[in-house]
């Protein structure tokens, strides 16, 4: 069923850099989040924190009811066994096939016989679409496959938790909108908790049941799509739609007076529109053919609803 992460009043800094403080929110068991940010806000490292891979200045990381910041190392080893990554480039060893690329954890951390491995690995490459590509090497297929490769590792343990460093980066956008689907149709089947870091903000429309937001070295909101999506933040609209109007500089913060005159030009200054006058991206269902647990079965009820409320007011 995925277990809940809850994270309270965490700080991170590295030397005088504070990365990102006091950062509070919970990822509801089960459910898909992402956390969206400019470059550099920290994404990365949030990630590696959850996990306890580093280690933050003050606060706490639940994971099923153990605060992984407190943990030692023998402790830390069974935690994160919950947890499957995928890393940016899927992280594979260049000199593996991917057959045993994906069969590593198995190997590593199990004692499973050979055969019972076959049984997983295949199933799990039967999931994200490899069927068929076991012999090739890393560096022979594409990086849609890579990532889809690292996928199939992230989930031979069976975790509760999957985290996704930018799945998007360095795809097309048709390879994007495969790998939303299959992030989508994997939560139905498995019903782990996700998170998703990127910067793909149509995926963070569709994909999520929660958006985040870290800027200006804290989490700005955290909360279900529908209020991300409708809100009136000025940072949060800025980067929703990917606009240089708007607090977020290329390099640093403007100051307050330049962001106003922007805004004011847009005619999209805090008085100038009715608030939550955003519209909402349809949400990505699940695809044919994969059975819909309950959670998705409500999902694409309330989208059917959406809808219907949709054409009645054109
Ligand atoms: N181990 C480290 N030691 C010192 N500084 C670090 C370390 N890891 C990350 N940083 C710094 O922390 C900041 C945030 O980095 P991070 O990679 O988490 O950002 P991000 O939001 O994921 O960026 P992007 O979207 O560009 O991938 C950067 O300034 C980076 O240089």
């Amino acid at each position: 069923m995925g277990v809940e992460i809850c994270v309270e009043g965490l700080t991170k800094s590295f030397g005088h850099q504070v990365i990102w403080q006091d950062v509070s929110l919970t990822l509801p068991a089960g459910q898909v989040s992402v956390m969206l940010g400019p470059s550099g806000t920290g994404k990365s490292v949030f990630l590696k924190t959850l996990v306890g891979l580093l280690k933050p200045d003050r606060g706490s990381v639940k994971v099923a009811g153990r605060d992984v910041t407190m943990l030692r190392e023998h402790e830390l080893y069974e935690v994160r066994k919950l947890f499957g990554v995928l890393f940016q480039d899927g992280a594979l060893f260049g000199s593996m096939n991917l057959y045993d690329n994906i069969a590593f954890p198995l190997r590593e951390h199990t004692r499973k016989s050979e055969s019972q491995i076959r049984h997983i690995v295949l199933e799990k490459m039967d999931m994200v679409g490899l069927i068929g590509s076991e012999g090739k090497l890393p560096g022979e297929i594409s990086g849609g496959m890579r990532k889809r490769a690292g996928l199939a590792r992230a989930l031979v343990l069976d975790p509760e938790i999957i985290l996704f460093d930018e799945p998007d980066s360095g795809l097309d956008p048709v390879r994007v909108a495969y790998l939303n689907q299959l992030i989508v149709d994997l939560n139905a089947q498995i019903d782990a908790t996700f998170l998703i870091v990127t910067h793909d903000i149509a995926s963070a429309r569709q994909v999520p049941d929660n958006i985040g937001l870290l800027f200006r070295r804290e989490l700005v909101m955290f909360g279900p799509r529908e209020k991300l999506l409708t809100s009136d933040e000025p940072v949060v609209r800025q980067f929703l739609n990917g606009r240089m109007q708007g607090p977020i500089g290329m390099a640093e913060e403007k100051d307050a007076a330049q962001v106003e005159r922007e805004l004011a030009r847009l005619g999209d200054g805090a008085h100038a529109r009715t608030p939550g006058s955003q519209a909402l991206t349809p949400r990505l269902l699940p695809g044919p053919g994969i059975t819909r647990p309950p959670r998705w079965e409500a999902i694409a009820r309330r989208e059917a609803e959406l809808h219907r409320e949709e054409v009645a007011d054109a």
